[in-house]
């Protein structure tokens, strides 16, 4: 399923604060995007947004022109599907049944999981690199185990559009790069991917567009050179960079050196 994902004026408040102020994010199949910025930014609600787990109070969401606005549950996590933050579970469900709970958007109304879903769910499995997990409470597994898990559930659901909150921010770095040509591989399927990432040097590496968010507001938008500059690196983040081009992947390289002047 390829779909554009398409926010225009996004506008959230939360606890009466104002954290998104008209946020604009245009995400092409086949592109993988990595939104960026400092901490509190407003990444994650962003994200929460797009994904329609929170109403923003301004702007809209749409998926190659449908409002994901009022859709149901289950239309919805055909259009999107979102990998949060914080990936701790409390209940004692194996890897398979988690995974398996990703098939929820593409089950028929009083009718169960068939031999496609279990397809499905040991396809995933596998992409995610968790197949030996299968079998394991999710109560018993590392963080990043986790992480890897939720992806899995993810590529279960095969949503058009993949929102991951720091997919890869407790992975080792065997897996970060696991993970990041797995996103690359999506993109390829057709689908569009956004991915929060903190680390510029990955996020150059794997995104083929980056929004810079700085205070709720994008500031820079666009190839990962266009974005990455000592100028925004000291605007946004406050500190003095080096920009180069990494020569082993030839993308461009931050070297952040102090507090900008
Ligand atoms: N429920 C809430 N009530 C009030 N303020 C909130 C709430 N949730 C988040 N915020 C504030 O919104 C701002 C944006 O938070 P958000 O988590 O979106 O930032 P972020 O860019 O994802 O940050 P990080 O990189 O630290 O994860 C922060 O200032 C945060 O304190």
């Amino acid at each position: 399923m390829t779909r554009t994902l398409t926010a225009r004026g996004i506008a959230v408040r939360l606890g009466g604060t104002p954290i998104l102020h008209g946020v604009d994010l245009d995400v092409e199949p086949g592109r993988v995007h990595a939104l960026i910025g400092p901490n509190g930014a407003g990444k994650s609600t962003l994200l929460r947004a797009l994904a329609q787990l929170i109403t923003p109070d301004g702007g809209s969401v749409t998926s190659s022109g449908t409002p994901l606005a009022g859709l149901g549950a289950r239309r919805r996590a055909q259009l999107v599907g979102f990998l949060p933050q914080d990936t701790g579970v409390d209940q004692d469900f194996t890897v398979r049944d988690v995974v398996a709970m990703g098939r929820y958007a593409h089950l028929q109304r009083w009718r169960g999981p068939g031999p496609l879903d279990a397809d499905a769910v040991t396809r995933a499995l596998a992409r995610a690199g968790v197949a030996d997990l299968a079998h394991r409470s999710v109560r018993t597994l590392s963080g990043g185990q986790r992480q890897l898990v939720l992806i899995a559930k993810q590529l279960a659901q095969a949503p058009g559009a993949y929102l991951l909150d720091e997919p890869v921010s407790a992975l080792d770095v065997a897996y970060q790069l696991q993970v990041l040509n797995l996103l690359r591989d999506l993109a390829g399927d057709g689908s569009a991917v956004v991915a929060v990432l903190h680390d510029l040097n990955l996020a150059a590496r794997c995104a083929d567009t980056i929004t810079m968010l700085h205070a709720g507001r994008v500031r820079a938008s666009g190839s990962p050179a266009q974005v990455l500059t000592p100028d925004l690196m000291a605007e946004v983040y406050g500190v003095r960079a080096v920009i180069d081009t990494d020569p082993a992947t030839g993308t461009p390289r931050v070297s952040a050196l102090g507090p900008a002047a």
